[in-house]
C-alpha cells in the first residue's frame, strides 16, 4: 500500500519517477536521465497561496534537497496560471493569529526557494501576478508561455510590498525599470517581460518550457555543484541577512496591516470584483 511519506513510484513509464510526498497540493516528479525535479502546484482553481500550498511547496523543496536532485523546476498543474499569489478569500475576516501564520508560511517558502543551493527555474505556464511573481522570481531562471500577464502588483491594491518580497525583482531588472514597475503595480505582458529580462525565454508549451529550464539547469553540468551552490548564495547573501533581520517585525507588520478595517475593506471590494468577473 502506498504510504505518504517516503514510497518512489514510478509514475510514467520508466523514465520519471513521482516522489510521494506528505504533500497533496504540489507533487514532485523526478526525471531518470537528467535528474532534475519538477515541483507542480496543483490548487485548482488558480494555485492561490493558501497555508496548506505554502506548506506543502515548503516540504516539496525540502524532499528536492534531500533526494540528491541536480535542480529544481517549478511549474503549475493549470492551464493558464502559474499561480495567482496569496489568498484572498484566507486573508479576508479573519484573525490576527491566522494572518500571522499566512506570511510566516509566505516567507518560508520564500527563503527555501530563493536561498536554496540547487540550480532552480520556473516554467511560468500561465499568469503570475504577486505572490506567483515571488516564486518565480525567486528562481534563478524563468521561461514563460506567451500571451500572460506577470508582475508585483501590490502598489495597484494600496499595498506596499517589503524589500524581501521585491529582491528577486530587483536582483534581475535594472534598478531604474524595477523602480518605476513596482511603484506602478505594472503587470508584465510575456513578450514585455522578456524584452525587459524578467523572464529569460518564451516556450510556446508548457512542454517546451520545461525542457528550456531543464536546459538551463544542465548548463551547469560540468560545474562543480559546492562551487556553484556557494557562489549563488554568496549574490543572494545581502538580501537573505537584511531579511533575517526584520522577518519578525515583518510578520507584526504584515499582520496589523491586513487586518486593519480598511485593507479589509479593499479585500472585500476585491474578491467581490473577482467573483463578479466569473459572472460576465
Ligand atoms: C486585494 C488586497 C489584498 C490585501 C492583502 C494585504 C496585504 C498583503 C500584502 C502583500 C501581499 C502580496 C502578495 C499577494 O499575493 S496578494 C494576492 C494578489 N493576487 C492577485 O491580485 C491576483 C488576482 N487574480 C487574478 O488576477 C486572476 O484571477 C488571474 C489572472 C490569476 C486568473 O484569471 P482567470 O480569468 O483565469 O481566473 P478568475 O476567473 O479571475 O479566477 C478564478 C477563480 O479563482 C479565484 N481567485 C483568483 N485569484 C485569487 C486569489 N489571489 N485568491 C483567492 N482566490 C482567487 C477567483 O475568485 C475565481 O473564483 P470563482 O469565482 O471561480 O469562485
Amino acid at each position: 500500500m502506498l504510504h505518504s511519506n517516503l514510497l518512489r513510484l514510478v509514475a510514467r513509464g520508466s523514465s520519471s519517477r513521482l516522489m510521494s510526498t506528505a504533500t497533496k497540493l504540489t507533487t514532485v516528479e523526478v526525471n531518470d536521465e537528467t535528474g532534475i525535479a519538477t515541483l507542480t502546484m496543483n490548487r485548482p482553481p488558480v494555485n492561490s497561496q493558501n497555508v496548506q500550498l505554502l506548506l506543502d511547496l515548503q516540504a516539496s523543496i525540502s524532499e528536492i534537497e534531500n533526494n540528491k536532485s541536480r535542480g529544481l523546476i517549478l511549474t503549475s498543474a493549470h492551464s493558464n496560471v502559474f499561480s495567482a499569489g496569496l489568498d484572498i478569500f484566507e486573508m479576508y475576516n479573519t484573525d490576527v493569529e491566522r494572518l500571522r501564520t499566512v506570511w510566516t508560511e509566505l516567507q518560508n517558502v520564500w527563503i527555501a526557494l530563493y536561498g536554496t543551493s540547487l540550480p532552480t527555474a520556473a516554467a511560468i505556464n500561465g499568469h503570475a501576478p504577486a505572490g506567483g511573481c515571488l516564486l518565480a522570481t525567486a528562481c534563478e531562471y524563468r521561461v514563460m508561455r506567451p500571451n500572460f500577464l506577470i508582475g508585483l502588483n501590490e502598489a495597484q491594491l494600496g499595498i506596499i510590498a517589503p524589500k524581501w518580497l521585491m529582491s528577486g525583482f530587483t536582483n534581475v531588472l535594472p534598478k531604474r525599470v524595477a523602480e518605476r514597475a513596482l511603484t506602478q503595480g505594472r503587470m508584465f505582458t510575456t513578450q514585455e517581460a522578456f524584452e525587459a529580462g524578467l523572464v529569460d525565454e518564451i516556450a510556446s508549451s508548457k512542454e517546451e518550457a520545461v525542457e528550456k529550464c531543464a536546459a538551463f539547469i544542465g548548463s551547469f553540468a560540468k560545474v562543480n555543484p559546492l562551487a556553484r551552490g556557494l557562489t549563488k548564495l554568496q549574490f543572494r547573501a545581502d538580501n537573505i541577512k537584511e531579511f533575517e533581520k526584520i522577518r519578525e517585525k515583518d510578520v507584526a507588520d504584515f499582520a496589523a496591516l491586513a487586518s486593519s478595517p480598511e485593507v479589509q475593506k479593499v479585500m472585500g471590494t476585491y474578491l467581490e470584483n473577482l467573483k463578479n468577473k466569473g459572472k460576465k
